[in-house]
């Protein structure tokens, strides 16, 4: 499968949070906020200013590096303690993929509401809100993993 990039500004990443808080706002009040490191910290920043909501706890959970050495078990190097049981709190995280890393969480926290800005196909089952659904072979390039570059005018592109 041809993998294609899909690259997320700071502008739009921000609308997209924005837009994620909004239609959160009808389901809150929310005790707290559990963010998923690291990717789902920037956007639960933004949900926390606009929903007006102070406790901020983070989860960490490291799915892919134990995948690339064969070990397929994902470990959770930081519980979200003061989430309790998760009644009463959001989990935000950048995107669902294969779901793993959401899975993961909402074990820990199984009365607790997941949203994400963006999706693929696999992982929309694990999440209840999504803004936006990407393709299963694209990746998605968030503006933390990118730098502007010069790109040489076209006119001075050999061959
Ligand atoms: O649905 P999945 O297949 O589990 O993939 C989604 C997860 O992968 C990325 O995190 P990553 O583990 O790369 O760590 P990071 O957030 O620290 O970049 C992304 O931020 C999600 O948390
Ligand atoms: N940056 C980034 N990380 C991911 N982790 C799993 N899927 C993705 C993706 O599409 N983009
Ligand atoms: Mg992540």
């Amino acid at each position: 499968m041809a993998v294609t990039y899909a690259t997320v500004t700071w502008d739009q990443l921000h609308r997209d949070a924005r837009a994620l808080a909004s239609e959160l706002m009808p389901l809150g009040p929310f005790k707290g906020i559990v963010a998923i490191t690291r990717g789902g910290l920037i956007p639960a920043a933004i949900i926390a200013r606009e929903l007006d909501c102070r406790l901020v706890e983070s989860v960490s959970v490291i799915a892919y590096e134990e995948e690339e050495r064969g070990e397929t078990a994902p470990k959770v190097v930081k519980a979200p303690v003061a989430a309790g049981d998760g009644e009463g709190f959001l989990i935000i995280d950048d995107l669902v993929d294969s779901g793993v890393t959401a899975k993961v969480v909402r074990d820990l926290l199984p009365k607790a509401y997941f949203a994400c800005l963006y999706a693929k196909p696999a992982g929309r089952p694990h999440t209840d809100k999504f803004v936006l659904e990407v393709g299963q072979d694209t990746w998605v390039l968030f503006p933390w993993d990118t730098a502007p570059l010069f790109v040489p005018p076209l006119a001075r592109k050999k061959d």
